[in-house]
């Protein structure tokens, strides 16, 4: 993928290499200063793990070290992250001579060490939970993506080599969650909750305890120093992964009205055997921010390595290595992004002992979200043409609507996915119904999963209804005879039907049949407006037609050839998304997390009257900001949106993980909790001293990105704030603007 990019905007192959090499520096910075490391954001989707090749291309043969030198590596290895990075470009060359041994300590059979923790135990018992209380201390202290990739690595080899079963616990603790996403198993417990099960395991007040996390600034750290300070009379029994897991899920599964204190109890439970290490990532844990630095894609790079065919004794060089190394991690990629359940894909390998055999056991299958493929924005024909030369295209309005993956399912139910895995079939009893009328002339369907745009519609004008109309339909146990916003379905692509997987069948054979499977049902149940095309002849004609009918603008995909198959969870350039409103300007809008706002003067006296936004960096997990914004905005927006921060949202002093520069007139007044994304649009983007989004990632290494006029569009409900732009996407966007200059 990074290839592609290069190979459409030269300059950035360039920023890459200045990324790393500012990453580098930055790390230094973080050694020397005192300022906290950026912390873990809540809920990742599970798209956010994607683009393994992007970043780790360089860099798998110098996690294929041979063991004994893993071993002998200072156990202090935060310390050397900096020089670890500095020297992985040559480390393939250096190593590619000498025999290296195969890092799947299943092939080997022998057990490795762990530089991090000299903690131990036998198969005959459980994973210690302090084991992984010392890998989340050495991870935390480390911004080095190698780094954490090889602490990460020697967990899961550590554990497959002892106790295999506490594997999946592992993974899920490593990644704070409890479950697959599409479960929407969460923790349920706030701060207070934390707050509360603390006092009762230490015997210090609420109070006190608020008044020194206001100092300390981080519940862990408050939970690690109350247990230093806390005697107890008897040893509690020692946590294990395994316990601390269970634990999580019962309290996640609490319901009813004594459900908070049932779970205060279990937390309490939890902090009394803990050591202050342990108590510090528990209480983390609980309230999602566990501040390790890893995302999905980390957690499948480890395990491909610990996972990897063994080679073939010809294929043991650093180089061999390097290629089942990738192709472990990409078959993982491929198998999580089709089937995103740790419980179904874990036992495999355990039991396979190896990727191989994988992608034959963990299929798609219905009732388990696909992640959704994701598309480029381009702003000009020349684009698309250059894209799709070799092949057909189709164009299909973009509806504005939401994404709904609509699953059938061998019993006979439907479930609706949002692009965020959530289970939104209660949401839409209409849809369900819908279906089975679409379906209900073809008996031969017994299973399918299409992916399709809901859209607010008037039965009675046949017309297309706004963004607005859908965002306000009720969300929760939705009754037919109830709901006041209709909608239809436009579908665009079927991936799964009748037990088989059509994710690699040309786009024109799946629109083929799904054209075949469904009738349509006017209002209800309905195909994507679609045309197809060899040139450009007609395009910009479709392109009038698709706004005067409310839509955002087209969807452009090829049709046939190397292009056209479905990529799960991928933002590739294989489907292009074109918006008539941003032809003249950057060709996207971005979606950005308010961070913090400044007071209204004058008409907007008495609310917020502008905005600090920020960008995401997925790579240093902080929140960059990007511009001040004011406009686009209704009076009565403003209201409420004012309330809704002054409601529980306002911090006393800014997040350790927002990127904020020391221009005076960027501090807002106040700062706010990340919790919502907002789509903005804006006329150009420019380089500024001010703002720090995707700071040291162009040629002007002190200066970040900024959006000029920047305009409110809406609220993103449907993205978590780290599904937010990216500073990566931010690179893209001033490229191909200045590339078109
Ligand atoms: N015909 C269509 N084909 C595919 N997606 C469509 C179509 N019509 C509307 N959409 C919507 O457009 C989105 C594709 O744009 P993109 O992949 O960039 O998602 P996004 O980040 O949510 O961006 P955007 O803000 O443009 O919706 C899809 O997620 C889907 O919800």
């Amino acid at each position: 993928m990074r290839t592609r990019l290069c190979f459409l905007v030269p300059p950035v192959h360039k920023i890459f290499y200045v990324q790393r090499a500012s990453f580098i520096m930055k790390r230094k910075a973080v050694n020397a200063s005192p300022r906290k490391q950026p912390s873990k954001v809540p809920k990742s989707s599970i798209c956010s793990y994607l683009s393994l090749q992007q970043k780790e291309e360089h860099s798998l043969s110098d996690i294929v070290k041979p063991a004994k030198e893993n071993v002998n590596q200072n156990a202090n290895m935060t310390q050397q992250t900096s020089q670890e990075d500095s020297e992985t470009s040559s480390s393939t060359s250096e190593h590619s001579s000498s025999l290296v041994e195969n890092p799947n300590p299943v092939c080997e059979e022998k057990l490795v060490e762990c530089t991090f923790t000299n903690v131990t135990w036998q198969g005959n018992s459980r994973a210690p939970f302090r084991f992984l209380a010392d890998a989340f201390e050495t991870m935390e202290a480390t911004t080095s993506r190698l780094a954490l990739i090889k602490i990460l690595t020697q967990v899961f080899r550590k554990i497959v080599n002892t106790t295999p079963d506490d594997l999946l616990p592992c993974v899920y603790l490593c990644t704070n969650t409890l479950g697959p996403a599409h479960e929407g198993l969460e923790f349920k417990a706030g701060e207070a909750t934390v707050l509360n099960a603390l006092s009762s395991a230490t015997g210090n007040s609420v109070k006190v305890l608020k008044e020194r996390l206001t100092k300390l600034g981080d519940i862990g750290d408050l939970a690690a120093e109350c247990r230093t300070t806390q005697q107890t009379m008897f040893k509690p029994p020692s946590l294990t992964i395994h316990g601390v897991y269970q634990e999580f899920r019962t309290m996640a599964n609490l319901a009813g009205k004594l459900s908070t204190k049932e779970r205060e109890k279990h937390l309490q439970k939890l902090l009394v055997s803990a050591s202050s290490k342990e108590a510090k990532y528990i209480a983390r844990i609980v309230l999602g921010k566990l501040r390790i630095h890893i995302a999905y894609k980390t957690v499948i790079v480890a395990l491909a390595t610990v996972f990897a065919p063994c080679p073939k004794s010809d294929a043991k060089t650093t180089d061999g290595m390097d290629v089942i190394l990738k192709e472990a991690a990409a078959t993982l990629n491929a198998v999580y992004s089709q089937l995103p359940v740790w419980d179904r894909i874990i036992p495999v390998l355990i039991q396979n002992k190896s990727t191989e055999g994988l992608e034959e056991q963990c299929r798609l299958t219905p009732g388990v979200p696909v992640g959704p493929m994701l598309a480029k924005p381009v702003k000009e024909a020349s684009d698309v043409l250059e894209r799709f030369q070799e092949c057909s295209f189709v164009c299909e309005y973009k509806y504005d609507g939401m994404r709904a993956q609509i699953h059938y399912l061998t019993d006979g139910n439907v479930k609706i996915f949002s692009r965020n895995a959530e289970d939104d079939t209660p949401k839409y009893p209409d849809i369900v119904e819908s279906i089975k009328f679409a379906l209900s002339k073809n008996n031969t369907v017994t299973s399918f999963i299409i992916d399709s745009e809901v859209v607010a519609y008037d039965p009675e004008t046949n017309a297309m209804k706004s963004f607005q109309e859908l965002q306000g339909r009720a969300r929760k146990e939705v009754k037919i005879e109830d709901i006041k916003v209709p909608v239809c379905i436009f579908a665009f692509d079927i991936l799964f039907l009748n037990g088989e997987s059509l994710l690699k069948w040309s786009l024109k054979d799946r629109r083929e049949k799904l054209f075949d499977t469904f009738s349509t049902i006017q209002g209800k149940f309905q195909f994507t407006t679609s045309k197809v095309f060899t040139d450009w002849e007609g395009v910009d004609e479709m392109m009038d037609e698709a706004i005067k009918a409310g839509c955002e603008g087209l969807m452009i995909k090829a049709l046939t050839g190397e292009y056209s198959s479905y990529e799960p969870c991928n933002r590739s350039q294989n489907w292009l998304k074109m918006k008539k409103d941003y032809m003249n300007s950057i060709g996207d809008s971005l979606d950005l997390v308010p961070i913090g706002a400044y007071y209204g003067r004058g008409k907007r006296s008495g609310v917020f009257g502008a905005f600090l936004l920020a960008c995401y960096n997925s790579e240093t997990e902080e929140f960059q900001t990007v511009c001040k914004l004011g406009t686009g905005f209704s009076d009565e927006f403003l209201s409420s949106i004012t309330k809704f921060y002054k409601d529980g949202h306002i911090l006393a002093e800014p997040k350790p993980y927002y990127g904020v520069s020391d221009t005076p007139a960027i501090r807002p007044d106040v700062w706010f909790e990340p919790c919502q994304v907002w789509e903005t649009r804006c006329a150009d983007l420019t380089m500024s001293p001010s703002h720090t989004a995707a700071k040291g990632m162009l040629s002007e290494e002190d200066k970040g990105v900024a959006l000029r006029f920047p305009r409110f569009i809406r609220i993103r409900e449907d993205k978590p704030v780290d599904d937010a732009t990216t500073a990566d996407q931010i690179v893209e966007l001033y490229c191909n603007q200045k590339s078109k200059m």
